[in-house]
């Protein structure tokens, strides 16, 4: 038996002995529970105290992090070496927010000088669309901006724009991501192609969804701009500048192929965010998760933000198997954080096989999901108090959600006291007694107590945690996308995976191409299972 099997044995032991006591009672018998489970890190405060664990699961977790070689693990990630080793590459997203005089390597390879060059050229071209000083063919400066990606081309610099974002900005920022048409009408809408850019994001610049709506983009711009002018309007950032030029764009932004699409909103992928919020605010969501980074190479384990929070969700699905979480941002500008979750966690360690290809011996990432509080309270949340499945939550609660109103004291409080209060609700729950009392004081007779008492029962001791951000500030945003990053990938160390790879998403392509190809010959494949056959043939009427 290795180390890391008796680690995991050792935390799914001492996870059922802490499923007999309930979270309430830890607090009791653990005066010190806060401090050990409450954590600082890069302006965020992280409370993890009202998980199921134990004093002794939070320590058996720990040993199997130290037993997983986090500390090495994280070395090898930030000295880039081969970590993504389905791929052979490395993995270095950090180089991309480091300070100027950083000296990153991907597997040898010094990338610094390059990271600089590129934010440089991203901070000019902001500036120069911001002064006017570059414009689109007929000189007139630009007003609007379609965004076209999809993936990690999409989702982290629309949860920028969204947090970020002033309320009348000048740049009219759009995004397109679904290949439905009505997705792309519905951005150009309004628009004037004479004073709008279109940057098209792929880093492959080959998905299928992106290249159809830079399409319909480029000949939306066609029937008002001549041949020569359309390149000023058309802008790629890619890994595959070749293709990008190619098919059209007259200037290309790069990244290299280190960095993960999930992982890309700290490169040129945020381009038109930069643009749009002005470099200066951008520069600041970098320096937030370049504070994070040196919290998580620096902060010993038992203190390390996203260390705790990557053990948290394990101790949840190995130790009490609970494989589902819920993420409710109490905020309207992270209204997309969970979509942004579900690819950051889901497509990263949504994994059957270790690093080595054989079975894995844990659960792997569970199911996220989630929408902003207050909104999931009147929905979803009925299940997560009463159902009788538990689905861990975690509350990101921020205090001000505009830094314009950092000088009032309460903050955003009737917002974020929903947010506590949801947190308490599911730990502490309501007891059948407690409930009947409550009806007898309010009138009801005994039998109308007895038949209701159990519909009002809250079995409380179910677990969250919860993150604080002091203000929906750029710094904050970037240190909190920053802590899932590396979250993501202590888990996917402790779970022996590749957290870096998505091979599961390439079937589903290959096969949509087979069935457009039957399409255009009017009939379904031979071969073809008789479902998908009879669902084509509906469709095609
Ligand atoms: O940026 P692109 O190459 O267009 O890729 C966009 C997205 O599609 C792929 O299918 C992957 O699942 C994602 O990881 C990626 O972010």
């Amino acid at each position: 038996m290795t180390a890391r099997s008796q680690a995991l044995d050792m935390l799914r032991a001492v996870a059922r002995k802490d499923s007999s006591s309930r979270i309430v009672h830890q607090f009791a018998v653990d005066p010190g529970r806060i401090e050990r489970m409450g954590v600082e890190a890069a302006g965020l405060y992280l409370d993890l105290s009202k998980q199921s664990w134990s004093a002794e699961g939070f320590e058996a977790a720990l040993d199997l992090a130290r037993t997983c070689d986090v500390e090495g693990r994280r070395a090898a990630l930030f000295g880039g070496e081969v970590v993504n080793n389905t791929e052979g590459r490395a993995v270095l997203h950090p180089a991309l927010r480091a300070a100027d005089d950083a000296d990153f390597h991907a597997l040898g390879e010094p990338v610094s000088k390059e990271v600089t060059a590129t934010r440089d050229a991203i901070a000019q071209f902001a500036t120069d669309i911001g002064s006017g000083a570059e414009t689109g063919g007929a000189r007139q400066p630009f007003t609007a901006i379609v965004h076209i990606g999809i993936g990690g081309s999409d989702l982290g610099p629309r949860l920028l724009w969204d947090a970020l974002r002033p309320l009348e900005p000048t740049i009219d920022l759009r995004f397109v991501a679904n290949i439905d048409p009505r997705d792309m009408a519905e951005a150009l809408s309004g628009l004037d192609p004479e004073t709008t850019l279109v940057v098209v994001v792929s880093k492959t610049f080959t998905t299928q969804e992106t290249l159809a709506n830079a399409e319909l983009a480029k000949a939306w711009l066609s029937e008002s701009l001549s041949a020569k002018r359309l390149p000023r309007h058309l802008v790629g950032v890619t890994a595959a500048p070749d293709k990008a030029e190619a098919w059209g764009c007259g200037r290309t932004f790069g990244f290299r192929d280190w960095v993960g699409g999930r992982y890309s909103l700290w490169s040129s992928v945020s381009l038109s965010v930069a643009v749009a919020l002005g470099w200066d605010v951008f520069e600041r969501v970098l320096d937030g998760a370049r504070a994070m980074d040196e919290h998580f190479l620096t902060a010993d384990l038992e203190k390390n933000a996203p260390v705790l929070l990557a053990l948290a969700q394990i101790y949840n699905v190995e130790g009490m198997g609970r494989n589902a979480r819920t993420v409710a941002p109490y905020a309207h500008g992270l209204r997309r954080l969970p979509a942004f979750l579900q690819q950051l966690e889901m497509e990263s360690n949504g994994k059957r096989v270790k690093r080595d290809g054989s079975a894995v011996d844990t659960a792997t990432g569970p199911v996220v999901f989630g929408e902003p509080g207050t909104n999931g309270q009147h929905a979803f949340f009925q299940q997560i108090h009463q159902g009788p499945t538990v689905v861990p939550a975690e509350f990101v609660v921020v205090g001000h959600t505009s830094d314009a109103a950092m000088d009032d004291r309460e903050g955003d409080a009737p917002l974020w006291s929903n947010a506590l209060a949801q947190a308490q609700a599911l730990m502490v729950g309501k007891t059948e007694k407690e409930a009947r009392a409550e009806l007898i004081a309010a009138g009801a007779s005994d039998a109308e107590a007895d038949r209701l008492a159990p519909h009002k029962t809250f079995p409380g001791d179910r677990p969250s945690t919860t993150i604080l951000m002091d203000a929906l500030s750029p710094e904050a945003v970037g240190a909190l996308l920053a802590l899932y990053e590396h979250k993501t990938f202590v888990e996917g160390v402790v779970w022996d995976i590749n957290s870096f790879d998505q091979w599961g998403v390439e079937l589903g392509k290959v096969l949509a191409k087979a069935i457009l190809k039957d399409v255009e010959a009017g009939e379904p494949g031979a071969g073809l299972d008789p479902s998908t056959a009879e669902l084509m043939k509906r469709l095609m009427v």
